[in-house]
């Protein structure tokens, strides 16, 4: 087609023309198109310049980067505008939420991040996951649920800090990295943790859940304590929980124990997200040298049994550790990182999964009645 002068386009015409683009752009994260969602918020030509804002129902940070590139050039030549002046804006929908729960004050979904067993990762991938989906345009916080180790506060360089009360009665949450953070581990020693039994454990986890004073959040993700026990189950069952992942290495042994983090959401009828296969590969910092020490494959096998899905792997480096163990998530001290890129894809990939899972619940407001 050829170009058009940008001064003879009505705002009807250049908004069908643009639509046209923007409907044939596809995308993992998009099940429907960009029209079918209504996504086309704003169109003018001014100046010569293609004003687009495109508007969100879940975090998209990724897609539309993808998006500029793929249909910028497109967009100019159909228009006859010597630039494209783009714009991401956010509405991030409610999602429907287990057993249709009342939501948590300020919040609009919980993702629950869980293991089977410990030490895969659970932890590390839950706080930087969090934190990719802020880089993606969402207003996101975590909540450190693991009473059998809760290491959020280490990983945010937060241990130090104490939630203040400003009146008696609710806890205000630290804020780290742009995030709203709140951990059981603020508030009992690891000692004293250990030896709760499960009751106690799912009193106290909620109490921090429904007493913390979070900001208007679009995303809440929950650090799950590991393993598929009674305390679990509870949490599970009790919490306002829109979707949950599983973490796991690709070893069978931690295989094991995914499925059985898989069967017991499904059981309590938790919408499983998906699986995030942490460790997949090990990255030599000296030679880049990639091996899979933990073997491969797994975890995709298991994703395809249970009728659910991989959504990242993220690869055994120790960038990861030490960011981590200075308190500065490889998210935000190596923004531009193959890392980062991972997460991102990895949080983009949960939202879209969230989105197209779940069910909207159309205009719900989150209030906080104090
Ligand atoms: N992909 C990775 N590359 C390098 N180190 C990692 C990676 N993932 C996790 N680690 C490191 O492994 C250790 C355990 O990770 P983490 O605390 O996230 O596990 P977890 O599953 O949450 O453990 P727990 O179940 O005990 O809470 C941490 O020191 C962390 O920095």
């Amino acid at each position: 087609m050829s170009s058009q002068s940008h001064g003879a386009l009505s705002p009807d015409t250049l908004r069908a023309m643009v639509a046209g683009i923007l409907t044939t752009f596809e995308h993992p994260t998009l099940k429907h198109n960009l029209t079918a969602l209504k996504a086309l918020h704003h169109v003018a030509l001014m100046d010569g310049t293609l004003h687009i804002e495109i508007k969100m129902p879940f975090a998209w940070g990724g897609g539309f980067e993808n998006l500029k590139e793929t249909t910028s050039a497109d967009l100019l030549r159909i228009t006859g505008a010597r630039a494209v002046d783009w714009r991401l804006s956010h509405d991030i929908a409610t999602l429907k939420r287990v057993k249709n729960q009342p939501g948590v004050s300020g919040v609009k979904n919980i993702i629950a991040v869980s293991s089977g067993k410990g030490g895969v990762g659970k932890s590390s991938t839950a706080v930087n996951m969090a934190l990719a989906l802020a880089a993606e345009g969402a207003k996101v916080g975590i909540l450190d649920a693991d009473i059998y180790g809760p290491s959020i506060p280490t990983m945010l360089g937060t241990e130090d800090q104490r939630p203040a009360s400003p009146d008696g009665k609710h806890m205000a949450p630290i804020m780290s990295h742009g995030m709203a953070t709140n951990s059981i581990g603020y508030l009992v020693t690891e000692d004293n943790a250990m030896v709760w039994r499960g009751p106690m454990a799912s009193k106290a986890l909620m109490q921090l859940l429904n007493e913390t004073l979070w900001p208007q959040l679009d995303y809440l993700v929950l650090d799950m304590p590991p393993g598929t026990g009674d305390i679990q189950l509870t949490l599970a069952q009790n919490i306002p929980v829109t979707g949950a992942l599983v973490v796991t290495t690709p070893q069978d042994v931690a295989l094991i124990d995914a499925r059985k983090g898989i069967v017991m959401f499904e059981k309590v009828a938790v919408p499983v997200l998906g699986v995030v296969e942490n460790m997949s590969m090990h990255i030599c910092s000296n030679c880049g040298h990639q091996e899979a020490i933990f073997g491969s494959g797994g975890a995709q096998l298991l994703a395809e049994k249970y009728h659910t899905r991989l959504l990242g792997q993220l690869p055994l480096h120790i960038h990861l550790r030490e960011d981590l163990d200075v308190g500065e998530p490889t998210v935000i001290r190596r923004p531009d990182s193959e890392f980062t890129a991972l997460y991102r894809k990895l949080a983009g990939a949960v939202a879209a999964q969230l989105y197209w899972q779940g069910e909207v619940i159309p205009g719900e407001i989150a209030f906080r009645a104090l």
